[in-house]
């Protein structure tokens, strides 16, 4: 799969693709669905199937400081693309001068002078332009000037006929942040999952016998809420079940937030400097202040051996 930063990275002589544009933090299953639809359609025309999204989120050009906590970095969007099976995508530094390109301006210098879209699969919401003021009635409108066909995609509902919402990427957040991750899974279609390097902290995770690797999560990274939970930790391509606490310690007296996952009976790892990911699957309860060490640490064995049994209950569901 080929990844371009700004128009400029597109190759010289791209021929005619099939484009979808969007956001797409998270690629939940909504996103999958549109996404999918336009490999299909790319397969059908023997066009290339080429993404369009933006950084940072376009909110936080049109209002400073309201850029929303990210359920993938964009390299991790790359990578879940690429299996949806992606042919390229195309990251556009979202400017103050980008987001004021008309509707029409921004179809003509992204769609039709760069990337000769044949066709442009959306969901029905999209929006484009400055001022959100393109949606798919005019990009189908455009599309008659400058010859290229619009699919837009019907996104299911979730829960009841009439009752459920959308797959949202704003609902996962709230999930998330409200800690419900089996909930925040059923739309990303995966477990929500934060990465970072492992840096030091205060080392005394193994002297109380359980190490965690302190995970330095990336810039507006979409931290669940504070708590103990069951999950993964993957570093080098392996995924370890573990337990995972979110939170300032507050048996300790700490104040900075951090994520920290012990990898449960793994003895022996050195994961200073790597790169790992931390995936969730179940939150076991909230940070807890114990009336002494031993507490926590009764409490911490609890929180580990209902973490083996959730992982293997989840993993073997998922084998069979
Ligand atoms: C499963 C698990 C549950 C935890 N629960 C709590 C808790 O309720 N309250 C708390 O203050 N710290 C909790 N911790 C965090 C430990 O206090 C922390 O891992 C320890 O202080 C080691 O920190 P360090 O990695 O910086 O050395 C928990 C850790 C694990 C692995
Ligand atoms: N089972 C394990 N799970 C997580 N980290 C482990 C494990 N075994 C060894 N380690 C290593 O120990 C480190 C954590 O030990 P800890 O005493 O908590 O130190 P720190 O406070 O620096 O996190 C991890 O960063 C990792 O390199």
């Amino acid at each position: 799969m080929q990844r371009w930063r700004g128009l400029e990275e597109i190759p010289e002589g791209w021929g005619r693709s099939v484009v979808t544009i969007g956001s797409y933090d998270g690629v939940h299953r909504g996103h999958q669905l549109i996404i999918g639809r336009a490999v299909e359609r790319a397969r059908e025309l023997g066009a290339p199937a080429v993404v369009v999204t933006f950084d940072p989120h376009p909110s936080e050009v049109v209002r400073p400081g309201s850029h929303p906590p990210l359920l993938a970095p964009h390299h991790r969007r790359a990578e879940l693309m690429g299996e949806l099976g992606v042919d390229a995508v195309l990251v556009l530094p979202f400017t103050r001068e980008f987001s004021q390109l008309s509707p029409a301006d921004f179809v003509v210098k992204v769609l039709v002078d760069k990337l000769h879209a044949k066709a442009v699969v959306e969901g029905p919401s999209f929006r484009f332009g400055h001022r959100a003021a393109g949606d798919v009635a005019l990009l189908a409108e455009l599309g008659g000037t400058y010859d290229y066909e619009v699919e837009v995609v019907d996104l299911f509902v979730r829960g009841d006929a009439g009752g459920g919402e959308p797959f949202s990427s704003t609902l996962t957040r709230r999930l998330v942040a409200e800690g419900d991750m089996a909930a925040a899974a059923e739309i990303l279609g995966r477990p929500h999952r934060v990465e970072g390097v492992v840096v030091r902290g205060a080392q005394r995770g193994r002297e109380l016998g359980y190490p965690t690797a302190n995970v330095e999560t990336l810039p507006h990274t979409a931290i669940p809420a504070d708590g103990v939970y069951a999950g993964w930790l993957e570093a080098d391509g392996e995924s370890m079940p573990a337990a995972i606490s979110v939170g300032t310690n507050p048996q300790f007296d700490g104040t900075e937030r951090t994520v920290e996952a012990y990898a449960i009976d793994r003895v022996g790892l050195d994961l200073y400097g790597m790169h790992v990911a931390v995936e969730f699957l179940e939150r076991l309860r909230g940070q807890a202040r114990f009336d002494t060490v031993d507490e926590l640490l009764k409490g911490i064995a609890d929180d580990v051996e209902r973490s083996r049994a959730l992982v293997a209950a989840y993993e073997g569901r998922s084998a069979g």
